[in-house]
């Protein structure tokens, strides 16, 4: 048996929508494998109840499929689905890269990237790569057509959770199709000042990069009392505050030293809306790991 801990991931960052990703230390799913004559799926764990067992139908499949290595395949999920922290792509890495062991094939990282993002397209229906990117080489990860950038960078972190369920494809539907030059000139800057911001493991530049006026006013649009936990976080200590992923997860960047206080802020913020939330407070994580 091969056992694999899987990171959850932030997605997007603001300014890098379908682009950046980061790994978060924390939460993470579990992946046991063992060598079948067909794939089986068990799902345990947050919010198992609505992850099909079904091959066909759970982002691990796709990836046995296209691995061709069949498993029997427990999923213990600690990133809940529907989250915004990359729950189906957490799966998905983790079972490219314990598949991957248990099979002894010592495919690229780059190539496993390209492989768990066909899970992917069974959720959201597009094989995007900027969760499991970050999923299986860690760090920050810039994904595009012609291949994957990743970085390590420190940051300190707070990922909270509302008690709101958004699916990533529902958010999709929502993101405008085209933008002004206007637009087109900010979010070139936003971006680039955030991947500056990352190589200097710089919270301040990292937070005024996450600005964008394009993708993530309409997903905020879609969590209750998103702006009042922005602005809370913000006056907590919070350099930047972005949609994670699709939503609902609120991604904030702390100052040094303000992270327990921001996740107290966050969390406060939703209730006075009426919306119970959980908070991580955590940092930039690793890729998805062979621990047994
Ligand atoms: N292994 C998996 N883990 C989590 N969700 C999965 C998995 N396989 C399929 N799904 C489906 O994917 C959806 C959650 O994925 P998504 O909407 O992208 O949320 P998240 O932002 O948490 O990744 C749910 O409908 C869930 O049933
Ligand atoms: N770029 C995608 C990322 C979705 O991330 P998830 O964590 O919500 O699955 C998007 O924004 O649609």
């Amino acid at each position: 048996m091969v056992t694999v801990r899987a990171p959850a991931t932030s997605a997007n960052l603001g300014s890098g929508f379908d682009v950046f990703g980061l790994a978060l230390a924390r939460p993470a799913d579990v992946i046991h494998v063992e060598k079948a004559a067909e794939t089986t799926i068990t799902v345990e764990g947050i919010g198992s109840q609505y992850v099909p067992e079904d091959p066909r139908k759970n982002t691990v499949g796709a990836v046995a499929e296209a691995l061709d290595a069949p498993a029997s395949i427990t999923i213990d999920k600690g990133v809940r689905p529907s989250s915004g922290l990359g729950s189906s792509a957490a799966s998905a890495a983790g079972a490219a890269v314990a598949l991957d062991a248990l099979y002894g094939r010592e495919t690229d990282p780059e190539e496993l990237v390209r492989i768990a993002a066909k899970g992917e397209a069974v959720v959201s229906g597009e094989a995007h790569a900027d969760n499991v990117a970050p999923a299986i080489l860690g760090g920050f990860t810039i994904a595009t057509p012609e291949g994957i950038t990743s970085m390590e960078t420190s940051l300190s972190l707070v990922a909270c959770l509302p008690d709101i369920v958004v699916s990533t494809r529902d958010a999709r539907a929502v993101v405008p199709s085209e933008l002004s030059l206007d637009d087109l000139v900010g979010t070139v800057g936003a971006a680039a000042t955030l991947t500056a911001g990352v190589a200097r493991n710089d919270p301040e530049l990292v937070g005024r990069g996450m600005a964008d006026g394009v993708v993530t006013p309409t997903r905020a649009a879609l969590i209750d009392g998103y702006d009042a936990v922005s602005k809370a976080a913000t006056a907590a200590g919070a350099t930047g505050v972005t949609v994670s992923g699709a939503g609902p997860t609120v991604l904030a960047v702390c100052q040094d030293g303000t992270r327990e206080a921001v996740a107290s802020a966050m969390i406060d913020a939703f209730a006075e809306h009426g919306v119970d939330s959980r908070a991580y407070q955590t940092s930039v994580g690793r890729g998805a790991e062979v621990f047994v």
